[in-house]
């Protein structure tokens, strides 16, 4: 094994101050997100959701953000994942953005729900066919016995569905990420991380704080 204990990246970024934050973190989320786009990090919208169900284990992978504007952060999933599960049992979550090219990650913690079908139709006819079939095969999370079987259902799938459009699967969906709590880290020298968190107020204005890193 490596010597894993030497592995150590000193962070160089300028820092994150009080100043240049947004009051809206909304807002800020945006800004960040646009300088992971523009510094072509990979799938910069990929995020690990946490979720705990009943039992009281928590449970993380990884997502794609697909939307997200001031009423929260949508992904698509299988509505009976262990995840969907999970959610079921908890609407708790939460979303850790790793951008670290950018020395950079994003906390948030909120209430989930689903979107209305009528949303994730929507975004279901937009998806290229082979992602809708797959949508169909796949009883996610659940334990198959091999590939070929995932295989020769999809290509049942696609004689099924050779004319015309793909139907919307019921099972399947967008869930929405309400926010109540964001965390923005910035690397910092010697260890030093700039971290600030926004707070939401009764008022529904921001509490901004910074935190020891
Ligand atoms: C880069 C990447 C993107 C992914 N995007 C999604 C996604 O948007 N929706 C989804 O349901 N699973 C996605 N997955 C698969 C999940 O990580 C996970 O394996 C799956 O959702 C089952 O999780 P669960 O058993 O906890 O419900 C992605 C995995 C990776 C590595």
């Amino acid at each position: 094994m490596p010597d894993l204990s030497k592995m150590r990246q000193e962070y160089v970024s300028k820092g994150l101050h009080k100043e240049d934050l947004e009051i809206n973190p909304f807002k800020q989320f945006e800004k960040w997100f646009n300088q992971a786009l523009e510094a072509e990090l990979i799938e910069p919208n990929a995020f690990t959701l946490s979720t705990v169900g009943l039992d009281l284990k928590p449970s993380q992978r990884t997502v794609l953000l697909k939307m997200y504007d001031e009423k929260g952060f949508v992904f698509f999933s299988n509505y009976k994942s262990k995840k969907s599960h999970h959610i079921d049992e908890n609407p708790n979550v939460s979303a850790h953005f790793a951008w670290l090219g950018l020395e950079r990650q994003v906390r948030i913690e909120g209430k989930i729900s689903k979107i209305s079908k009528t949303a994730s139709m929507k975004y279901f006819l937009s998806r290229p066919k082979g992602s809708q079939l797959g949508a169909w095969v796949s009883h996610q999370s659940q334990v198959v016995n091999s590939r070929s079987v995932l295989e020769s259902k999809f290509d049942e799938m696609r004689k099924k569905f050779s004319k015309g459009e793909i139907p919307f699967p019921s099972f399947w969906g967008g869930y929405q990420i309400v926010p109540t709590y964001f965390e923005f880290w910035q690397g910092g020298l010697n260890r030093l991380h700039d971290r600030f968190i926004y707070e939401l107020k009764d008022d529904e204005t921001w509490d901004i704080n910074r935190l020891e890193p």
